[in-house]
């Protein structure tokens, strides 16, 4: 089946030229479901595969907006309804310079099979723009949201497409975006948006829900190994959503983290992060990362530099994709890291996966490690469509109860499989067969 599944590769490559994200993505999984279509011919009939890795429907927009001083500027607005197989389109929105169609299709088909992994009834999608909020008053992050959300409304339903938050889009902007779609539909229709203030429908611990799970998925893969977070150095990076909470749980859990990081530098504190400090700096404030340095005195702040140069044992990415490189996952090897839990999505080139396979490190693929968030917004639209509010306890036991059952199957299918331990592996393959199973039954659609 290699040769098919190269043939496969080279298929998606022709018809995608210049989206090397998206690239990567596929190849990552593709090398995954060899052994799958070994022993489904079904699958290999029947054009499954292919079938998956082509969107069901691709959007492109121009997004108009007036900054505060009435400069007209033009956006490219993108979302990508990838798989509808398990449910609506499931997956965030991100507003960031570097934001393309390529790298819109590279979450999107990444988010079919988190997705599915998560168990719950929710397709793949994703979605977003070329903006830059970096620097932009409230005013003027308000009248892109309201302009982006002025065309996409149209597509989007509780039982069609379900957009969140990702990179650049946090409780403001879905506050904005969310007013425009009742506005332009006159609907309260609570469950089209997840992510929302807890005052309008949203759900207790999605703010913190991708961060903690990717801690509680680091704590099940040391717990597998004999071990736990309990006294173990850890280094986080980013200083976003996904990283501050995950530097909370860590540290609930016992463990002490080192850094945090944004794109100009990263931060070391040997003893500890200041959870308090970090909020402030980043959440209230939304400064640069080297303002925590300046208020704490035992950090350092170090600019233009690699976070993964810090010795740690345990090692979670949190900010964007590729930010771990080949020579990175070498400095942790030698420094002695024993786990790596990506927060973020895909940050981890396939050149140091493969470092960081050879020396044995265990390895949580971000499709299964940060799923929490996708998880709990599964949870905020289960809500929704019942008008329900649940606690933030009954909600954190969900959530912990998720991670610990993702873990667990992909350790199972990795097992089943024949490659024991090999989480990439388990999860893609767990994903891909949950998704399978629900495209035949639709039959060629
Ligand atoms: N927010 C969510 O619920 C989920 C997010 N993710 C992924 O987690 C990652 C982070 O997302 P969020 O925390 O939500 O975004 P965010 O916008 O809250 O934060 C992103 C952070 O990463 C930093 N950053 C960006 N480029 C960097 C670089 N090259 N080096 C160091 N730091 C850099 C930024 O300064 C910022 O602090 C992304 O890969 C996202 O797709 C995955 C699952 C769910
Ligand atoms: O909560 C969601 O719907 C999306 C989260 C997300 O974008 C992701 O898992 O990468």
């Amino acid at each position: 089946m290699r040769d098919r599944v190269e043939q496969i590769y080279d298929d998606v490559v022709g018809r995608n030229p210049a989206q090397p994200e998206f690239h990567q993505a596929v190849r990552e999984v593709l090398d995954s479901l060899t052994v799958v279509l070994d022993r489904h011919p079904e699958y290999t009939a029947r054009k499954t595969v292919e079938r998956i890795c082509e969107p069901e429907r691709q959007l492109i927009f121009r997004v108009p907006w007036q900054d505060d001083r009435g400069e007209v500027h033009i956006n490219r607005g993108f979302r990508v309804e990838f798989s509808s197989a398990l449910g609506p389109y499931k997956g965030g929105l991100r507003f960031h310079p570097s934001v393309n169609l390529g790298v819109v299709k590279f979450l999107g088909f990444e988010q079919i099979f988190k997705n599915a992994l998560t168990g719950m009834p929710i397709g793949g999608g994703k979605g977003g723009a070329d903006f830059d909020p970096k620097g932009r008053s409230d005013a003027e992050v308000m009248r892109f949201c309201q302009s982006f959300m002025t065309e996409l409304y149209r597509h989007l339903g509780e039982h069609t497409d379900v957009p969140a938050g990702d990179v650049g889009v946090g409780g403001r902007e879905i506050g904005f975006l969310f007013g425009q779609y009742k506005r332009i539909t006159n609907r309260f229709e609570a469950g089209v948006l997840t992510g929302k203030g807890l005052s309008y429908g949203g759900a207790q611990v999605r703010t913190e829900a991708t961060g903690y799970g990717a801690a509680y998925f680091a704590a099940e893969m040391l717990r597998a190994r004999g071990s736990s977070l309990d006294g173990r150095t850890v280094s986080v990076s980013g200083s976003g959503n996904v990283a501050v909470y995950a530097v909370e749980k860590v540290q609930q859990l016992g463990g002490r983290v080192l850094t945090v990081s944004d794109s100009g530098g990263y931060v070391v504190d040997e003893r500890g992060i200041d959870l308090e400090v970090l909020k402030q700096v980043k959440e209230v404030e939304r400064a640069r990362i080297s303002e925590y340095a300046e208020r704490v005195p035992s950090a350092r702040y170090v600019a233009g530099g690699c976070v993964w140069d810090v010795p740690c044992e345990v090692a979670i990415p949190s900010a964007s994709q590729n930010e771990l490189p080949e020579e990175a996952a070498t400095t942790l090897v030698r420094n002695g890291c024993r786990v790596v839990v990506e927060g973020a999505n895909m940050p981890t080139t396939p050149g140091a996966l493969r470092v960081l396979r050879e020396a044995g490190v265990g390895f949580g693929p971000g499709k299964a490690a940060n799923a929490g968030g996708v998880a709990t917004s599964a949870l905020e639209m289960q809500q929704n469509a019942s008008r329900d509010r649940w606690t933030f306890e009954h909600t954190e036991a969900r959530v912990e109860e998720i991670m610990r059952a993702i873990h667990e199957r992909c350790q199972a299918t990795s097992e089943e499989y024949g490659r024991p331990g090999d989480l990439v592996l388990g999860a893609n393959v767990a994903g891909f067969l949950r998704v399978a199973e629900a495209v035949h039954a639709h039959g060629l659609v």
